[in-house]
Order: structure tokens, then sequence, then C-alpha cells
């Protein structure tokens, strides 16, 4: 250094070799400052420019040219094409990425329509101002609607809308809603479906490129009067164009498809529609994103999997992370329904004292001593637990449990109820299946749980509060029809019934007046207008005599004698016939004070064979008002093979009308007044009715469920023909197959028609 210095004064002037002195001398401070001067400048300078684009950017970017023009192709540098992939399909992201950051969120909801005669131009200008006027309160501090707005599909750009979602610089996601009548000769929205279905196989652009909308919902008018059914073309293209989108959006259905007929009831459905739509926007509001969706249990037996087409089986991508979270998180989500005990400081009923109840005999001298301590039924973790959960049921406290039955899942798809509808005028959408009691004192050889439940003659364990069990059950339940929001063909109409339970099948597993406080529960789903039909298995005389009025009390008979109902049932109870003949008396005594059924499962090769007459004999002791005769339904699972059966036990349902044909001739001979009233090939059931439900000619086998609930809260006496219902549907009437022709008859696929749905019945998991 010293050297160097030297060197500058040599030929420098003074006055610079002073400058070097004094840069050697403050060169630190120096160089702080003028790099604080700097930064100082260049923060300046990005402020300015970003409060520029703030207030210039519209809402609807005009990026989308710029991606209009990368679709068609690239330029190389020498001015050749190169064809471009435009990324933005189905990333597997973390479900929270999906959601909008909250606290910046805006939601442009975008109302598409097409007319030709001008029906749907009028009706969407009205719902977009009514969703104008909706949407204003539904966001908060952290969240803003923009006024909707309403779209032409005649006069867009599809590329600007349908290739990839806009893009705007500002947080704005977008929704999409499209209103769409159907013409079966050409109009633009056969380019539209063209458009979406080219974009969809376009080897250039990823499979789901609008995966990033919030999600979207169709709408389709149609004429029923010219096109009756879907088959026959009812907003056939509203059909297509919501299974297309839900490709393009990596299944994104926000709210199932609504449809209505333009002569009929389009404004009552599409306002059901709309109120759906509201509800999930909500929802987006609150949580940023659509919420979980499951295609069913997911247990092999009560899946509706395999009746999805493959390409159409949609669940969001947020629906499918949340799906597999919530099989991992199913404890948790379980440990929710039973912490609504916890919640409940107060139960209605005393539970200080754990009861114990026997069950084994009759005494009411010779009860046993109680435990030291009282367990739980099915404790969580439990191999039990653990089976029960993979099934698909929601475990409710310790011992009860709920579950959606296929039935329910096919009527929120249109596509049939179960036999309780041709029946009784139950709607299997808005069926909740539950039973207080998971434990049963069988081990019936058909039992499709598979021998998973718990089983016992003595309750010796913990009981929870009905109130507790009700409000958990309900819960479960809803949260279940919520799953099937983006399940594809669920009707929106038919959703939005869904979410009010009117009926309670109590028969799910188990034995439901095997629960001490069964009348408390009963008398809370009455209380909420909601049916009761309770099964119970004929081994319980003790509860069933105490138990009150339900709107339909059955006991299942399935064996006519004492052996053969010895090896079917495999009844825990060595006095097991005893208590059987006991509940038939009892039956007999309660015929007039309500609706009791008989519900006898053929198994072949264990009970039909020669046994009409005695099955008679047992109607003729228990005078029963129905008689349901049901083909039994085969699971195909490693218990129901343990048990002895296959296939070959299953009766065709030529042979369950075989059978019943017989029953009615030996109950004739009797001097009984039965006929046979009704019938479900579906799902190879048949009723027997009393002729007191006959009127003038005409079987009246339906119920009036208000006047039931009438009945009920005048507390006088009353009897079942007294909530009789209107004349059974002639669709429904034996020889007519019983299917509602309002629905649509889907077949599964690689399965003979004849063979599984006439003859055998539908596998549908369920004997409620
Ligand atoms: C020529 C013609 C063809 C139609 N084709 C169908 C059809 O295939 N399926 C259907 O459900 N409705 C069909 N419709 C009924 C219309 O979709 C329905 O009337 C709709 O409300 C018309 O809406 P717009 O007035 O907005 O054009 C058709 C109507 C016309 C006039
Ligand atoms: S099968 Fe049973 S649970 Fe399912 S809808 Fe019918 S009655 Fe309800």
């Amino acid at each position: 250094m010293a050297h160097e210095t030297w060197v500058f004064r040599s030929w420098l002037p003074f006055e610079i070799a002073d400058i070097v002195a004094v840069w050697h001398e403050y060169r630190i401070p120096i160089i702080l400052s003028t790099f604080t001067i700097l930064m100082i400048f260049r923060t300046v300078l990005h402020l300015r420019s970003s409060r520029g684009k703030i207030s210039h950017t519209p809402p609807i970017s005009p990026s989308l040219t710029a991606q209009k023009g990368n679709l068609l192709g690239d330029k190389k540098a020498n001015g050749e094409k190169v064809p471009r992939r435009i990324v933005g399909g189905l990333k597997k992201r973390k479900s929270s990425e999906d959601a909008v950051q909250i606290g910046s969120q805006k939601i442009q909801l975008l109302v598409f329509f097409s007319s030709l005669t001008g029906t749907t131009e009028k009706t969407a200008k009205v719902f977009r101002e009514g969703l104008a006027k909706s949407t204003q309160n539904l966001g908060d501090a952290t969240t803003t609607f923009l006024e909707p707005q309403l779209l032409d599909l005649s006069y867009i750009d599809y590329d600007d809308y349908f290739i990839t979602a806009p893009k705007t610089e500002e947080e704005t996601r977008f929704f999409y809603l499209l209103l769409l009548p159907t013409y079966n000769i050409d109009t633009v929205l056969d380019n539209f479906l063209e458009h979406l279905q080219e974009t969809h196989n376009d080897f250039r652009v990823d499979t789901a490129p609008l995966s990033t909308l919030l999600g979207y919902s169709v709408f389709g008018f149609g004429d029923r009067g010219g096109w009756p059914t879907e088959e026959e073309g009812f907003c056939s293209q509203a059909r297509g164009v919501d299974k297309w989108l839900a490709k393009l959006t990596g299944k994104k259905r926000a709210f199932p498809l609504g449809m209505g007929d333009s002569k009929t009831n389009a404004a009552e459905r599409l306002q059901e529609w709309k109120e759906g739509v509201l509800d999930v926007l909500g929802h987006i509001a609150r949580t940023g994103g659509l919420g979980e969706g499951v295609v069913g249990s997911g247990d092999a037996v009560e899946s509706d999997v395999e009746d999805l087409d493959e390409d159409d089986e949609v669940l969001s991508d947020e629906q499918n992370v949340a799906q597999r979270k919530t099989k991992l998180q199913k404890k948790d989500g379980l440990n929710d329904l039973e912490d609504i005990g916890s919640t409940l400081n107060k139960s209605s009923v005393d539970l200080s004292e754990p009861l114990e109840v026997d069950f084994t005999t009759y005494s009411k001298k010779s009860q046993p001593t109680a435990p030291a301590t009282i367990k739980e039924m099915v404790p969580k973790n439990s191999p039990t637990y653990n089976a029960l959960t993979k099934q698909g049921y929601s475990i409710v406290g310790s011992h009860s449990g709920v579950k959606i039955c296929r039935w329910t899942k096919s009527a929120l798809r249109g596509r049939g109820s179960c036999y309780k509808y041709s029946f009784y005028g139950i709607a299997s959408h808005q069926c909740m299946e539950t039973t207080p009691s998971l434990s049963c004192s069988n081990k019936c050889v058909f039992c499709w749980r598979h021998g998973t439940n718990p089983v016992g003659t003595t309750w010796r364990w913990v009981v929870d509060p009905p109130d507790m069990i009700f409000a958990g059950v309900k819960a479960g339940h809803y949260q279940k029809i919520k799953m099937m929001r983006g399940v594809p063909g669920v009707r929106a109409e038919r959703f939005a019934e869904a979410m009010r339970i009117r009926h309670c099948a109590l028969s799910l597993v188990g034995e439901p007046i095997f629960y001490p406080h069964i009348n408390e529960f009963t008398a809370m789903l009455h209380a909420e207008h909601i049916s009761s039909f309770l099964v119970c298995n004929a081994q319980h005389p003790d509860q069933l005599a105490t138990l009150k009025p339900v709107t339909q009390l059955y006991v299942s008979i399935d064996a006519s004698n004492k052996e053969s109902l010895r090896k079917i049932d495999r009844p825990l109870h060595r006095d097991f016939w005893e208590r059987f003949n006991r509940c038939l008396d009892i039956l007999r005594e309660r015929r007039f004070e309500q609706r009791t059924v008989f519900r006898l499962t053929l198994v072949k090769g264990f009970n039909i064979e020669d046994e009409a007459e005695g099955y008679a004999a047992l109607i003729e002791k228990g005078l029963p008002c129905f008689v349901e005769v049901k083909g039994v339904t085969y699971c195909g699972t490693s218990s129901s093979a343990g048990a002895g059966l296959t296939m070959q036990n299953v009766p065709f349902y030529e042979e369950v009308c075989s059978f019943v044909e017989a029953l009615n001739t030996a109950l004739a001979k009797r001097g009984l007044k039965y006929g046979i009233a009704a019938e479900h090939a579906h799902s190879c059931c048949i009723l027997i009715a009393s002729e007191r439900f006959k009127k003038d000619g005409k079987w009246r086998t339906r119920i009036d469920y208000e006047r039931f609930f009438e009945c009920l809260e005048s507390e006088e006496t009353f009897k079942p023909e007294d909530y009789m219902g209107p004349e059974t549907p002639e669709w429904a009437t034996w020889g007519n197959g019983g299917f509602d022709p309002r629905d649509e008859r889907v077949f599964r696929k690689g399965k003979n028609k004849v063979a599984l749905t006439e003859s055998q019945g539908e596998v549908m998991g369920d004997v409620a």
C-alpha cells in the first residue's frame, strides 16, 4: 500500500492524492450512505409503479387475448409456429392452496346463458339481479362478492372463458353458473358442447384447465311435454355441459345439476337450485373452498362407485383430498359427533345410575349384579369400531350408528327409491337409517353387517342419553348427505329435500329395542315429525311389550319352525323359540294400536321349501297388518361365505313370487283375509296386506304421515286405519313391477339386467 501511494504521488496532481487519502480515511461511511440512498430510491420507484397497476386493472384481464394467441401456437425466433402447452390442469395441490387467501378474496360470479326463443334470457336477467342482491350480504370483512356478470354464450368468445379461467391481476376468483335450454336442432349450444369436448381432448391443453375456478353449477330448462324423460332428451344439453365442465374443472361441481320444465315447474326448481348455490357460496366465503364430498361410503357393498360412468365420476380435486383426509381423520370427525353428547349438559333422562338390563330371562327377580366397571359397547379404536366405520357407519356416542343406505343415494340421483316408497310412500332421499344399539342378540346367516357388530344377550354397557344420540345421528346423516353434493347425477331438488329428514328406519344393524331409552328416542323423532319404522328380531318380548306406538312396527320372521329358526338366526338366547312366540302374541295385541308387519327374508335352502304352511300358521297367530316377503340380499362377503351362503341361496324373483302365491293360498284356506297388494321387483320384495287396508276394492297400503302425527299428538287412542294413506299407485300394485315411472332406470355396467335386477334383486346391501 505504501508503494502504491508513492507511485500516485509521482505523477498525479496534489489534489487527487488528497482525495485518495480522504477515501482511505472515510470509505466505510461513504459506502454505507451510498447504499442507503440507492435503496430509498428503489423503494419509491416500486411503490409508484404498483399503485398505478391497482387503479387501472379491469375485472377481467386482457391477458386472455395473449393466451388465445398462445393457444394457437408460439412462434420460434425464425417465425415457425410450435404447439404450445397450456398449463393449469389438475395439479395435486394442498387443499388449503385451493382456498382464496383469506383477507383478500374477491369472488366474481359469471352467469352464462343461451336462449333461442327468449325464455332463458329473461329468466337469466332476473336471476342475475336476484343473485346480486343475495350475494351482497353473503360476504364479510374478508370476502367481497363482485357484481355478478351476465354473459350470452352467443356473443362471447369461448376461448376467453372455457379454455382457462379468466385471469385478473387482483386476487379475484371465478365461479361459473350456466342457465341453458335444450334444443334438438342445430344451435349455438352444439358449438359450445363441441368446444368443451375439444378442449378436454386437445393434447395441447391439460385435461382440467379450468381447475382454477372456485366451482361451477349448471341449470337446464327443457320441456317434458316433448321430451318426457332424460333418456328421451329432457335437458340433454345441460346434462352434457355439466359433464364436460366436471372434467374441465377437475371435478369442481359445486352444486348438483338443476333441471326444470319450462312449461310447469322451472321457476320453482330454479329457486331451489339458487338457494343451494347460495348455500355453497356462503360456505366458500367462510372457508375459501367447496368443502368435502365422497362418491359413496367406500364399502364394496354400499358404495355407488360402480354406478358412475368411469369418466363421469366427479369429485373435486379438493374433495378428493378431503375424502382422503376424511378417511385419515375419521376418528376426529367421529369425535365431533361424540362430542355433541358431552356438550349437552342436561340430558332428558337421568343417567346417573348405569343401567343393567337383562334380556336373557323373563324373570324380574333374577337381575344379575352389575359389573364393577361399565364398559362402552363400541370403544374407539376397537376392532368393531374400525370394522363398522370402514363399512361407512358413523358411530355416535358409544353404541349408536348412522349410515346412508344405497337407496338414499339412488333416490338423490333420481334412480329410484326402495320398496318402502312403492308400498308406503317413503321417499328414500328423506329417510335416515340408524340404530341406537349396534349390538344384537342373533347372528343371522344373511346379516349383511359382516358379523362385525357386537353381540350379547344383556345390556352391559354404558348407556348414552337419547338426546345426544338423536342430535348425533341427525348430524351424521346430514353430513353424509352433504358429501353427495358433487356426485354426478344428484338432482338439485332432491338434494334440497334431503336436507329435511322425514323418515327414520330403525333397523340398520343390531337391535334397536335393546337400547333402554328407545321410547324417549322415538318420541324425539315424532316431535320433529319424523316417522319411525322399527324392526326388531322377535327376541326381546319384555321390551316389545313396553314399546310405545311407532309408525310401523316390524318383527323379523326368519323361519316358520324352531329348528329352521335356530339354523338361520343362530340366536344367543337358549329360550329363543319361546321369546319368538311371545313376541308374536304381543304383536297380535298391538295390531289395533299401530301398523304391524311380519318381515320374511327368504333364503333358498334354509327357509323357503315347504314352509308356506308354517308361515301361514305364524301369520294366523300374530295377525299382522302386513307381511313383507323379501328375497335375501347376497353381499358376497367372506362372512356370508363363512355362514355358508352363496348366490345359490338367493332366490330368483320368480321363486319369491311363487312362494308368495303359495302363502296367499294357505292364508285363504285358513279363512284369513289377506291379499297380495304390491311389489317392488327391483328389490325382490312383495307385500301381502290385510284387507283392513283395502277400500272399495283398492289397496291402500300407503301412510298419511301427517295424520299419524296428529293422532299421536291428540293423545287419544287411535287405530292404524286412522292414518291410512291414499290408494297404492297403480304401478306399485301386484303385477306392475313397482318401479316409480318418474325415476330413471339404470342398469349396472356389464351386468345382465334381467338376471340381476328383475330376478334376484339389486344388491343394495340393505334390508331395512
Ligand atoms: C325446436 C325445439 C327443440 C327443443 N328440443 C328440446 C329437447 O331436445 N329437450 C328438451 O328438454 N327441451 C327441448 N326444447 C324445449 C326448450 O329447451 C325449452 O322450451 C326452453 O325453455 C327454451 O328456452 P329459450 O326460450 O330460452 O330458447 C325444444 C324446443 C324447441 C322449440
Ligand atoms: S332401504 Fe331402509 S334406510 Fe334405505 S331408504 Fe329404504 S327404508 Fe330408508
